[in-house]
């Protein structure tokens, strides 16, 4: 058997179809949904995602507003930044590419976007609200992880989940995301001081891997059928002495796998049409 590969880029592509009816639907009332960034410093790769979120935003019709910063900026000059956009009415939410350079103080940052603007769903109050089941913006990551199991009939109600990762940005919030009582899954949090992780994923109907560890969750660990996610996304160099990326479940595992979330071509996408859906959901909050 090998498994049915869940597709993020093609469900993404039809969340953006999606999208692209709602803003022409703002249009009317007047309204371009506006999503900005901020990248601080040079970082090739943190490039590249800030240049993929504004292609994004190109295709459904949400304007961007770009703005860039050079590596040895000032805390003060990147807080100056976050009030003009935190008061920019043309900006219905923003973020703040990580990671930041080290001598700017990322949480004090963090918690200076408004929260109403928080397109990553990450400001403490949002993920308080997440913790306290409220409305707010939601994680991109758990957010597109619960949207593409949705779309495929996945079902969690009564699911037993075990999500491997603990991280602020998908574990953590994950695991808050899927115990809700809309989701009503049955989650084990698993992380790099459990014991035995095999024994938890072994169990599971459902194993999500967010852990940055290539390879982790191998086929051994996998019961048959089972639907597994790989969130992972690691830098590594192959033989051939070029970078690449690369994912925490190893290539055995598709064979065992009742279904699989690849790395690349899955999460990624999904975690980018959330953005952009948090920001079309802003804009029509008003
Ligand atoms: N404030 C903030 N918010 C983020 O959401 C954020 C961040 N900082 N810093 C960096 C990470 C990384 N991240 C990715 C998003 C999509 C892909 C993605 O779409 N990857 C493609 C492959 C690469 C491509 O084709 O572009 C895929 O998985 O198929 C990857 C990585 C968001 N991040």
């Amino acid at each position: 058997m090998t498994a049915t590969l869940l597709d993020g880029k093609a469900t993404a592509a039809e969340i953006k179809d999606e999208l692209r009816t709602r803003v022409k639907a703002l249009a009317e009332r007047g309204i371009t949904p506006g999503l900005g960034t901020v990248l601080v410093g040079s970082d090739p790769g943190s490039q590249a995602y800030v240049n993929g979120k504004h292609r994004d935003c190109a295709e459904v019709g949400i304007a961007s507003i770009r703005r860039e910063l050079p590596a040895d900026a000032t805390q003060a000059q990147v807080e100056q930044v976050l009030a003009e956009l935190n008061a920019d009415p043309a900006c219905h939410g923003y973020i703040v590419q990580l990671p930041l350079p080290g001598h700017l103080d990322t949480q004090r940052v963090l918690e200076l976007i408004e929260p109403a603007k928080d397109a990553d769903g990450l400001h403490p109050v949002n993920l308080g609200r997440l913790v306290l089941g409220y409305p707010g913006p939601l994680p991109c990551t758990p957010r597109g992880i619960v949207e593409l199991l949705r779309r495929h009939d996945v079902a969690l109600s009564g699911a037993k989940v075990v999500v491997v990762g603990r991280g602020n940005t998908v574990g953590r919030p994950l695991g808050l995301l899927l115990t809700r009582r809309s989701e009503n899954a049955t989650v084990t949090l698993c992380h790099t001081g459990t014991l035995d992780l095999a024994s938890h994923t072994r169990a599971a109907d459902i194993v999500i891997v967010a852990a940055g560890v290539p390879g982790l969750l191998t086929a051994d660990m996998v019961t048959p059928g089972a639907v597994v996610v790989d969130v992972g996304i690691t830098r590594v160099v192959g033989p051939d002495g070029k970078g690449r990326y690369t994912g925490d479940v190893d290539s055995a595992v598709v064979e065992v796998a009742g279904a699989l979330v690849p790395m690349p071509g899955g999460v990624g996408p999904m975690t980018r049409a959330m953005l952009l859906t948090n920001v079309v959901e802003r804009a029509e909050q008003g």
